[in-house]
């Protein structure tokens, strides 16, 4: 089978020279599409490669008929509804990290073209002029750096600015006194950012937080004559306030690289002295193209051939060695959210998910899609992936809610899943036994010791001499084999569950036999499927299964 990969944006060949020369990969290029023709070829194509021109919006994801992967050849996904990806179980991943320093490089270039006006000097210049006079300008040295978004490009722009020996104020939700120590800044608020700083500079994603966060408010706030960058996103700075700071001189001058709108067309900012304007350039080097282009080539084969994923927007993010550690885990808690919808016998309103002992030491995040996915595909079927499973919970109106408890509840880890429905409700219990691998050891408070099968005779019953050995007689006149038995009861003489993995499935006719039977309440043959085959290879999430 060959996998169509389509790409519609400017994206380095020499990047791509793994996925062009991988067997098993067709790979197109076609840039410049319009959007009606994007929706027309999409259906074709199995991945798409983009950069920031190529909008992926839910019509064209509506028409993708096989798309599974949406790769951003570079960081910010904005340009990609990212939400409607997930819906629709698609994984959106991008290249972070692989144009850091190219951005970083075009933050200090703007920052240096501003302080010493280059772009005009250039200009007169190269004109016939000689104007030493007119372009005087200010330096670096000791002067306060403001930084808004202290994450990869904000950091290594800090590291450099502290070469040019300025003193730099962090702004970022997750910047801790430590790191700042660690990195020579100063933690900083908005506020403090806005009343100290000569230059600032923001590196923040396109968020509904970050949109406008420098506004005509913030704007008044600045020291006068602050210089102002942007080479993260068109937005995050309200163009209008900005412009309008300018003419009032508050603001000295502005260097952007981004937009609100792509290309821009406001003549004010356009046509200013003082605004220093590149088109998008921030990750335009050749390094920086081959290395997202080779980070997402990459990653699309990984996908597609090992169901490996590094860097998905819409997945949690599990490393190789998490997921080989989480594989037991993953799949005893897909057999046990399967074994748990089939008990229950009405649909599901709640759905609570326990964790307790060494497990709260791990990231849950994928153990938590993959029960619900357990519980989810019994009825929606091959609609749900990990992807789209808490999409599609919140459709079916289906609330979750996750508790770690430090309690080891008499295992070294365990996990617990409850379904619930006004006052009824069904639950089971789990553990990853170490030397010995996952077991089922609690259902309903009966306790089992049961390593999960794929068929798998249920059986309820009054705990009376003489059942278990009629139920071992009635499947051997039928000629199946037990392969092991577990019986749980709460009391002596009272309630008691059976659970048998046999060597062939029991079918209706031998159900209902079962069922003639004095003191049996229930039979029933459960069948759990685990997508986690428990072979040795390195532990890979089924993304799309
Ligand atoms: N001009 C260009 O060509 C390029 C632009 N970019 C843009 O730069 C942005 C930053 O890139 P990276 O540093 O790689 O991303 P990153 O994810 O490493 O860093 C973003 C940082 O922003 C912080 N942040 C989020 N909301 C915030 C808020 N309200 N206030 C302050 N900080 C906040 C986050 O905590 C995070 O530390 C990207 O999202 C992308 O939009 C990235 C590469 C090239
Ligand atoms: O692809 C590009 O050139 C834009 C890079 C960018 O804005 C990003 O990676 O977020």
């Amino acid at each position: 089978m060959n996998y169509k990969v389509l790409v519609t944006d400017q994206v380095s060949d020499s990047g791509l020279k793994q996925l062009y020369d991988h067997p098993g990969f067709i790979v197109d290029k076609q840039t410049g599409l319009e959007p009606h023709e994007l929706k027309k070829v999409i259906k074709d194509y199995d991945a798409l490669i983009v950069r920031s021109q190529t909008n992926v919006t839910e019509e064209i994801l509506e028409a993708a008929e096989r798309l599974r992967i949406v790769a951003r050849a570079g960081v910010g996904v904005d340009n990609i509804n990212v939400d409607a990806a997930t819906k629709k179980g698609i994984i959106v991943i991008n290249a972070p990290g692989a144009n850091t320093i190219a951005a970083t490089e075009h933050t200090l270039a703007m920052m240096l073209s501003l302080a010493r006006q280059i772009p005009l000097a250039h200009q007169s210049t190269s004109g016939g002029k000689w104007e030493r006079k007119a372009f005087k300008g200010v330096e670096l040295y000791q002067k306060t750096l403001g930084i808004i978004g202290m994450g990869r490009i904000g950091t290594e722009v800090a590291k450099r600015a502290k070469g040019f020996q300025m003193s730099i104020l962090g702004f970022d939700p997750y910047l801790t006194e430590d790191r700042a120590k660690k990195l020579g800044i100063t933690k900083a608020s908005l506020d403090d950012i806005a009343q100290n700083s000569d230059f600032i500079t923001v590196h923040t994603p396109l968020t509904h937080n970050t949109k406008a966060l420098v506004n005509k408010e913030y704007l008044q706030k600045v020291k006068e004559g602050v210089r102002i960058i942007n080479c993260a996103r068109g937005g995050i700075i309200d163009e209008a306030a900005l412009i309008e700071a300018i003419k009032e001189g508050r603001v000295a001058g502005a260097a952007l690289d981004v937009y609100e709108q792509e290309p821009p067309a406001n003549p004010d900012l356009l046509e200013s002295s003082k605004v220093i304007v590149t088109p998008h350039l921030g990750a335009s080097t050749q390094e920086a193209q081959e290395k997202v282009a080779q980070e997402v080539s990459a990653e699309i084969i990984e996908i597609f051939e090992k169901q490996s994923v590094h860097h998905a927007v819409n997945l949690p993010q599990v490393s190789g060695h998490a997921q080989q550690r989480m594989k037991p885990y993953l799949q005893v808690g897909e057999q046990m959210a399967q074994l748990l919808i089939q008990l229950f016998k009405q649909a599901p309103e709640r759905i609570e998910i326990e964790y307790c002992g060494d497990l709260l030491e791990e990231d849950t995040g994928l153990l938590t899609r993959t029960l619900i996915k357990g519980i989810l595909s019994y009825h929606l079927s091959d609609s749900v992936n990990i992807i789209n499973v808490l999409h599609l919970l919140k459709d079916q109106g289906l609330v979750y809610n996750v508790q770690k408890n430090a309690k080891r509840k008499g295992f070294s880890n365990y996990m617990e899943l409850t379904l619930i429905n006004g006052g009824e409700s069904v639950n089971i219990g789990a553990t990853v036994l170490n030397g010995y691998g996952p077991r089922i050891v609690t259902i309903n408070g009966y306790r089992v010791d049961l390593k999960p099968e794929a068929d798998l005779l249920y059986i309820k019953h009054h705990d009376l001499p003489g059942v278990i050995g009629q139920v071992g007689s009635i499947l051997g006149n039928y000629h199946i084999n037990i392969g092991t038995m577990q019986v749980g009861r709460t009391s002596i003489g009272g309630e008691a569950i059976m659970l048998l993995t046999l060597d062939k499935k029991a079918n209706d006719e031998v159900i209902d036999t079962l069922l003639l039977l004095s003191g049996l309440q229930e039979a029933q043959m459960l069948n759990l499927e685990s997508q986690y085959a428990m072979s040795d290879e390195v532990g890979q999430v089924n993304i799309y299964q």
